[in-house]
């Protein structure tokens, strides 16, 4: 049975005067899905965040959050959702534990469970030894942690996360990046992350949203994203080969669905529009040519979102 759907956005737009900011925006999430919301600077994302919080109003269309409407009740919304800003503000003259209770008391939170949750979650984000140190004299990772144990401590069925992985060090990361895992997975928490950081999201997003002038261009997981981005060429098929001369080339090329065929230093790369690795080897050994190498390449976030960006400066002619 599919997981509810715990964010839907319709045709949600947001306009600053005639300045289109968010552009009919449609998208949904499921429970325990961690979604990865990428674009370039002033693509929309944070303002997509802050109506899905309540904190600003869609000029148009609607957006609901574990079934609630954030323009109506602002205040229901903030209760379910955890929302880890880019960099946190913590009282500095107060140690993390104390920075946790006071956050409780905010929840409305009793003092004795407040103490046995904040304890719990220090020691989920590694941060017991911490616990009685100054949130002033943590580095960057352990307040992103500390943050995370924050949003935490209401028990919220959705956090959303801006930058959460920026300027903390690799180790720091990866704990980091663990941590945001287990809460989808074992705790059934939805997670929606914003970041720059395309090989980070890359290691723990089950879908992707790629923004781009407030319009969501694709969306989908690694594969789809190529397939929405790149219609022609979708897939890159890498063949080495002997002899690969051009009469063969040239029947590679002829392959129904081959769009372009590119010397490489060993090889080919042949760019087609669906997955014809069977139809490449058999015609290369129908051929009486050796086959030596065949695989499909498949894109990384950082060259998927790369290679749109190039070319759409091509196409623009920018
Ligand atoms: N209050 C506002 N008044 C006018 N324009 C705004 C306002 N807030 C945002 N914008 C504009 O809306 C667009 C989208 O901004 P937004 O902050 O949502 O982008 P973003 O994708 O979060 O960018 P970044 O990655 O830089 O945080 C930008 O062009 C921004 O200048």
């Amino acid at each position: 049975m599919e997981a509810p759907t715990v964010i839907e956005l319709n045709n949600l737009s947001k306009r600053y005067g005639d300045y289109r900011a968010v552009d009919r925006l449609s998208l949904s999430i499921r429970k325990g899905e961690i979604f990865g919301l990428l674009g370039p600077n002033g693509a929309g994302k944070t303002t997509t965040i802050l109506m899905m919080l309540g904190l600003t109003e869609p000029t148009s269309g609607s957006v609901s959050v574990c079934g609630i409407d954030p323009v109506r009740n602002p205040i229901d919304v903030k209760r379910k959702v955890g929302y880890l800003p880019d960099d946190v503000g913590f009282y500095h003259h107060m140690t993390g534990l104390e920075n946790l209770l006071y956050t409780a008391a905010l929840n409305g939170i009793p003092r004795t469970e407040a103490e046995k949750r904040a304890w719990e979650l220090l020691e989920k984000v590694n941060l017991t030894d911490a616990a009685h140190k100054k949130a002033g004299k943590y580095s960057r990772g352990m307040r992103q942690r500390l943050g995370l144990a924050d949003v935490l401590i209401k028990r919220p069925e959705v956090i959303i996360l801006d930058e959460p992985t920026l300027g903390i060090d690799p180790e720091g990361v990866r704990e980091l990046l663990r941590l945001i895992h287990d809460l989808s997975r074992h705790e059934g928490i939805t997670v929606l992350l914003s970041s720059h950081q395309l090989h980070h999201v890359q290691q723990i997003c089950d879908r992707v949203g790629l923004f781009v002038d407030g319009k969501l261009l694709a969306e989908g997981n690694m594969e789809c994203l190529a397939q929405q981005l790149f219609l022609q060429d979708a897939y890159v098929i890498h063949v080495a080969a002997s002899p690969l001369d051009a009469s063969l080339r040239a029947k590679i090329e002829a392959i129904p669905g081959v769009n372009k065929v590119e010397r490489t230093g060993n090889g080919v790369d042949v760019y087609c529009q669906t997955d014809v690795s069977a139809h490449i080897s058999r015609t290369i050994v129908e051929s009486n040519a050796s086959l030596f190498h065949l695989s499909r390449r498949d894109f990384g976030l950082d060259e998927i979102y790369h290679r749109y960006f190039e070319g759409r400066e091509a196409r623009e002619g920018k």
